[in-house]
């Protein structure tokens, strides 16, 4: 699947590049076009793979430069001022060849938080293709602001885009790391799941060709319908002995039902391991609308019958009857299973961000309904009406 990519903010930006990093390792071709955006020239200084021509300063009549300072009000504002300066970049993009557009953003600061919902608006409202967002949750430590942020922009950023793909920076940092202290291997390992689903069915680069491929369709398909996503990641070792001409010819049809019951195992663990190890944004299984399976690898370790198996046990895990799966067929000494649940449902971090909003809400209408109930009571008295309405002239 083709994506254009647009980071807003730092970490929009920071993970952008990641991911058009593993492209370049890993040898694929998911990429037609990447673009960072932010209210802070220092954070676009620091990018590197992404050229100044595709680099966005926006806001600059307001905050000169120096960034919006976690006020996501002000990201969001600025990114509606400048927002045909993002859109004109993005009109230079190859858009004939995008499947879809990942706008991605740190739901905790200002700049990604509040810019991010507003630009993904503006692309629904311009293109056809399907407009995902990629939302980053703060860490419960990073304090007040940065958790309200995160509460208040989740919401939006579920409704303007067609579907939010979610990572959890709590869920992903190790023992004794600070937040910021590990977010090139998080980026890394982010990159990684989200490059090996959307590179499958892209697979020129590699040769091989699929028996059941995963093309961008499936993909669509699954995360049409809305809501927030998680994505499940994990990967084995295949050490198969070399087998010479002689012994292959000489294998039996003992050893060939024995390999591919071992490989059928290998590949069930595998999905088990990846669904119920850590997601990209912790949360149950069950209750999941939609899923979609990536089994990638050597052909021969892609097993039918472990996939069959797979999607059978990934059915009755998330309840659901749309479990999409395919191959990725490529050459690796690893095989590797990605799952993709989405539409979930359960998610304690989700839940407590809701609270969250609901009790900013709460306080906002509490201060304003006593502000308006003083209000009313000073216009009711003669000489408070006085001093009420002064300092309006
Ligand atoms: N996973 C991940 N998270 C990051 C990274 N950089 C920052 N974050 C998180 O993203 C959130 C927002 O931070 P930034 O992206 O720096 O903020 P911003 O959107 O640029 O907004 P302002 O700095 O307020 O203008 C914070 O919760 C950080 O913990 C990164 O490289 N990877």
């Amino acid at each position: 699947m083709k994506l254009a990519l647009i980071g807003v903010g730092q970490a929009g930006g920071k993970v952008v590049e990641a991911l058009c990093e593993y492209e370049a390792k890993a040898g694929v071709d998911f990429v037609v076009d990447a673009m960072a955006v932010n209210t802070a020239r220092a954070d676009l200084a620091g990018l590197d793979r992404i050229p100044e021509s595709r680099r966005v300063l926006i806001g600059q009549a307001r905050v000169k430069g120096h960034g919006v300072g976690a006020d996501n009000e002000l990201g969001a504002e600025v990114a509606a001022e400048d927002a045909d300066e993002v859109l004109s970049v993005v009109d230079q993009f190859r858009t004939h060849e995008v499947d879809a557009f990942l706008v991605v953003a740190g739901l905790g600061g200002g700049t990604g938080s509040g810019g991010a919902p507003v630009l993904a608006r503006e692309l629904r409202r311009l293109y056809t293709e399907p407009v995902y967002g990629l939302g980053i949750l703060p860490g419960q430590d990073e304090g007040g602001i940065y958790t309200l942020n995160a509460a208040r922009s989740f919401k939006t950023f579920v409704d303007e885009v067609d579907n939010l793909l979610v990572f959890d920076n709590d869920a992903w940092r190790q023992s004794g790391e600070s937040v910021s202290g590990g977010f090139d291997r998080t980026n890394e390992e982010l990159a990684r799941r989200l490059g090996v689903l959307f590179s499958a069915g892209e697979t020129n680069a590699r040769g091989a060709v699929a028996e059941s491929v995963v093309d961008a369709s499936e993909i669509i398909n699954t995360l049409a319908g809305g809501g927030v996503s998680t994505i499940g990641f994990a990967s084995t070792a295949v050490n198969r002995p070399k087998r010479g001409l002689l012994s292959r010819l000489s294998k039996t049809a003992d050893d060939e039902t024995r390999d591919d019951g071992e490989a059928a195992n290998r590949v069930s663990s595998l999905v088990r391991r990846a669904t119920l190890g850590r997601l990209t944004l912790p949360c149950e299984v069950a209750g999941s609308e939609r899923a979609l399976l990536v089994l990638a690898g050597p052909p021969a370790e892609i097993s039918r019958r472990g996939m069959e198996r797979s999607r059978r046990w990934l059915e009755a895990e998330t309840g659901s009857m749309e479990v999409r799966g395919g191959d990725y067929p490529m050459k690796s000494g690893h095989v590797a299973a990605v799952v993709l649940l989405a539409g979930v449902t359960d998610v304690p971090r989700v839940k407590e961000l809701q609270r969250v909003a609901i009790e900013a809400q709460r306080d906002m209408h509490e201060k304003s309904a006593t502000s308006s109930a003083k209000l009313q009571e000073l216009l009711r008295s003669g000489s408070a009406e006085q001093d009420a309405l002064e300092p309006l002239f």
